[in-house]
């Protein structure tokens, strides 16, 4: 555990029980989990790059002023990554990471457009990423799969390269199990993705956008009618919308919430006022993520001791918040029910006089 992450408010022995419970991530970026030590190691490779190679400086350069000051950053990171061998590093690192914090099953958000416009030929980061989750799972057994998300600021040219990427049979990596849309959403309506997210849908992926992070519920309700959202990517401004809470309850649509990063990029003022409670009282499915965890100065770990103290929840609680992760998982029913059952056996042993 690391220290800084450590909320006194906690007690310790429930943050060392999220330590050892096993769980499952469903938004995290890949870029934005590239760990201090992995954007000093880029940043020192391409000296030509803004990003500071300090791990001190890296932390003030990671402090923002609202959500377009962190897309900047964002992409200034993205920048350092220039060749398949630096994309098959990072992603093996974010799953070392992730194996760690006892995360055994992860949906990783991938933005191949922001790499092939890089320059980066589009078969070998295919071939890197798949590199990277084949060793992951041999060597720490984390089961990564690939969401491809469209950067939609950069628009609809974005959106069909996104597309393509995800949909033809030469290219598509086999661990990919979903579509998504991310970035900036004011002034980048969700319908204009709809044929996108129709072909991604037809070629037999899951919808999974960001939605109502930055704007209101009528982003979420876009996303639900146009894009057949199966989960949404925070959908922090639904609870502005007793209709659409009751919506999302009824039809189990998940949300994938991440705390800490709502304050990071400014999107919730503080924690106290974070919407997970109304989401938690609707009937929601909640899960707990981490987004883009050392840009935020977070983990998963800590994320959800966030959420313990925020749902007063118990090491029962907290299992269930694993669960709800694992439920609304992408990965098969054979998969989720071995760690659904693993969660219930660490608990039943945790708990046990
Ligand atoms: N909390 C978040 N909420 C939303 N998105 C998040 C969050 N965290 C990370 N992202 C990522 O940010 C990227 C943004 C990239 C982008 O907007 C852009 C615009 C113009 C050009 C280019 C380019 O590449 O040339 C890229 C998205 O791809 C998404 O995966
Ligand atoms: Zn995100």
């Amino acid at each position: 555990m690391t220290d800084h992450l450590v909320d006194a408010r906690v007690p310790r022995d429930l943050h060392a029980f999220i330590a050892g419970l096993p769980k499952a991530e469903l938004h995290v970026h890949h870029v934005g989990s590239a760990s201090p030590r992995i954007v000093a190691e880029l940043a020192a490779r391409h000296p030509d790059s803004k990003v500071p190679t300090d791990p001190e400086a890296l932390a003030d350069y990671f402090t923002f002023t609202d959500f377009a000051h962190f897309i900047d950053v964002y992409l200034s990171v993205v920048d350092l990554i220039r060749t398949p061998e630096d994309v098959r590093l990072l992603t093996y690192e974010v799953a070392r990471d992730l194996a760690r914090q006892q995360v055994r099953y992860a949906e990783l958000t991938i933005t191949p457009f922001s790499s092939t416009r890089r320059g980066i030929d589009e078969r070998a980061f295919m071939a890197a990423i798949e590199d990277a989750r084949k060793a992951a799972e041999a060597e720490f057994g984390t089961v990564l799969r690939w969401c491809f998300d469209i950067p939609g600021e950069a628009g609809l040219e974005s959106a069909d390269e996104t597309a393509r990427l995800a949909t033809d049979d030469r290219v598509r990596p086999e661990g990919l199990v979903s579509f998504g849309l991310g970035g900036p959403e004011i002034g980048v309506p969700r319908p204009q993705f709809k044929p996108y997210f129709d072909r991604a849908i037809a070629a037999g992926l899951h919808s999974v956008p960001h939605a109502g992070e930055t704007t209101g519920p009528e982003t979420v309700w876009d996303a639900l009618t146009h894009l057949r959202a199966e989960r949404i990517g925070h959908g922090t401004s639904s609870a502005q919308d007793p209709k659409l809470l009751a919506h999302l309850a009824e039809h189990r649509i998940a949300l994938e919430v991440c705390p800490t990063s709502n304050i990071a990029t400014r999107a919730v003022r503080t924690l106290d006022e974070h919407p997970i409670k109304e989401f938690a009282k609707a009937g929601i499915v909640v899960t707990i993520n981490s987004d883009d965890p050392p840009m935020f100065g977070t983990d998963l770990n800590n994320e959800y001791a966030v959420a313990a103290r925020l749902l007063d929840l118990d090491e029962r609680g907290l299992a269930d918040l694993a669960k709800n992760a694992v439920t609304a998982s992408f990965l098969d029913e054979p998969g989720k029910a071995r760690i659904a059952e693993e969660v219930d056996t660490y608990t039943a042993n945790w708990l046990a006089p």
